[in-house]
């Protein structure tokens, strides 16, 4: 720890830059587990952002994480799931003893998200409704004493990086319904001062701080906003992170005054190419796991490879969150997805990681097919989308050399004029999804 590198100004701090570990490794896994793992329930009505955050969202909220406010505002599918269900007697805190965790195996974790190919994981030690995966010293309300009754944060950090990959922490940085619990309908004004009080701006500033001491994490994942009263204080808190955690990064969800990293969720929109960017979303509609969401409800494999591969073509990360059920078990249908993205990442990868911004932007063609780039150095690197089963013609007029399928397997066929190089790949299967190519010195 180098307690003196940066002191607590904001000059001072706004002196660190993205570590090159950020920008290589692509691919995260965001992880919201918690008390509403265990009723696991919310309805499936939109994608973030296809609607106004207004009181058709919180009245019909997919983020199965938010039960405490679904039920909290007395009515809509979640209320009425909650009363016919476990009757209007049930406490939110009458489920922490249902999640016993009895089944959860940290290092399977970590094993799986290895082979899935990501190479940071993002947990979350203390989402809205306050419960912390960690024993903090600053509350009884948490995982070390009630449900799991153990570390959670620590034994899944230990892991995790046990399997080589880099650990990160989430915090709700300004809702907390331990501190205030009036129900949300709207996401402005009362949204974002959902916790007015210094009471909770120095209980925060306290967790943020030991949360770095305990577990020294790679990624600092806020949410929602900071507490206005510790805004002064905020230089300090990152400094203390980076004097510890040199290689650290925090994202732009601290009332926007500061980060390493953009964050989007969900939405995908235009991407600012010139800065560090991280997309997450859940598989479905929502981050904690929703038993509403079977395999037909998540996104498909194409859609989710095609997902990383424009991400990272436009200089993002893809932090891909799971929804663990109460016992510690992953959904199958989320397995099968993360395997699926590390089989071809094992084959495709060699564009994807380490790589950075091409000049060439993305291409979405008259013939349906997308061209998306990357580059690593001077050579560059390009997936093909679109393709259909059997024999597919591609004409890249901005080649000008052969290049090299990343897939082995691939029959393919080149021609290099004046016009570029036409690609011919003789057998294409919907199963091989975004084609991978090198194209050494085209950068
Ligand atoms: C990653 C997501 N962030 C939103 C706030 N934009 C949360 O409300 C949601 O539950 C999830 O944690």
């Amino acid at each position: 720890m180098n307690e003196t590198r940066y002191t607590g100004t904001w000059e001072s701090v706004k002196q660190h830059t993205v570590p090159a570990w950020y920008e290589d490794c692509k691919f995260g896994i965001f992880i919201h587990w918690g008390i509403y793992s265990v009723p696991a329930f919310a309805p499936r009505t939109w994608e973030l952002g296809e609607v106004d955050s207004d009181e058709q969202w919180f009245c019909n909220n997919p983020y199965a994480e938010w039960y405490y406010n679904s039920v909290n505002v007395g009515r809509g599918p979640t209320y009425e799931h909650h009363m016919n269900t476990y009757g209007r007697e049930f406490r939110y805190e009458d489920f922490i003893p249902m999640w016993k965790a009895e089944n959860w195996n940290p290092g399977e974790w970590a094993e799986l998200f290895q082979k899935a190919g990501a190479q940071y994981v993002v947990l979350t030690t203390k989402h809205h409704d306050g419960f912390c995966l960690y024993p903090s010293e600053h509350t009884k309300f948490h995982a070390g004493r009630m449900g799991p009754c153990r570390d959670i944060t620590g034994d899944l950090t230990e892991a995790v990086r046990g399997a080589g990959l880099k650990m990160g922490l989430y915090y709700s940085g300004l809702i907390d319904w331990q501190f205030a619990n009036d129900p949300i309908f709207v996401e402005g004004e009362n949204f974002s001062n959902a916790c007015p009080t210094f009471e909770y701006a120095d209980y925060s500033y306290k967790q943020m701080k030991e949360l770095v001491d305990k577990y020294r994490p790679s990624v600092l994942w806020n949410d929602i906003g900071w507490p206005k009263q510790s805004e002064h204080a905020m230089p300090y808190l990152l400094a203390h992170y980076y004097n510890t955690v040199e290689d650290g990064v925090v994202n732009d969800r601290f009332n926007g005054l500061y980060h390493d990293f953009l964050t989007k969720e969900y939405q995908y929109g235009k991407a600012d190419r010139t800065q560090k960017w991280e997309m997450c979303r859940g598989m479905g509609l929502s981050f904690g796991y929703n038993e509403n969401e079977g395999d037909d409800q998540l996104i498909s494999l194409p859609k989710l490879i095609r997902l990383l591969v424009a991400t990272v073509a436009d200089n993002g990360n893809l932090l891909l969150n799971i929804g663990p059920k109460a016992d510690g078990t992953i959904p199958t249908e989320q397995v099968k997805r993360l395997l699926t993205l590390g089989r071809w990442l094992q084959v495709n990868g060699k564009g994807i990681y380490g790589t950075r911004c091409s000049k060439r932007l993305s291409e979405h063609r008259a013939d349906g097919t997308q061209v998306y780039y990357t580059r690593k150095g001077r050579d560059l690197y390009f997936y093909i989308d679109g393709l259909k089963e059997g024999c597919n013609v591609v004409s890249l007029p901005g080649l000008h050399r052969t290049v090299t399928a990343l897939n082995p397997a691939l029959e393919v066929e080149q021609d290099v004029s004046e016009n570029g190089l036409r690609l011919t790949v003789k057998n294409y299967r919907s199963d091989l999804y975004l084609l991978g190519f090198e194209a050494a010195g085209q950068e």
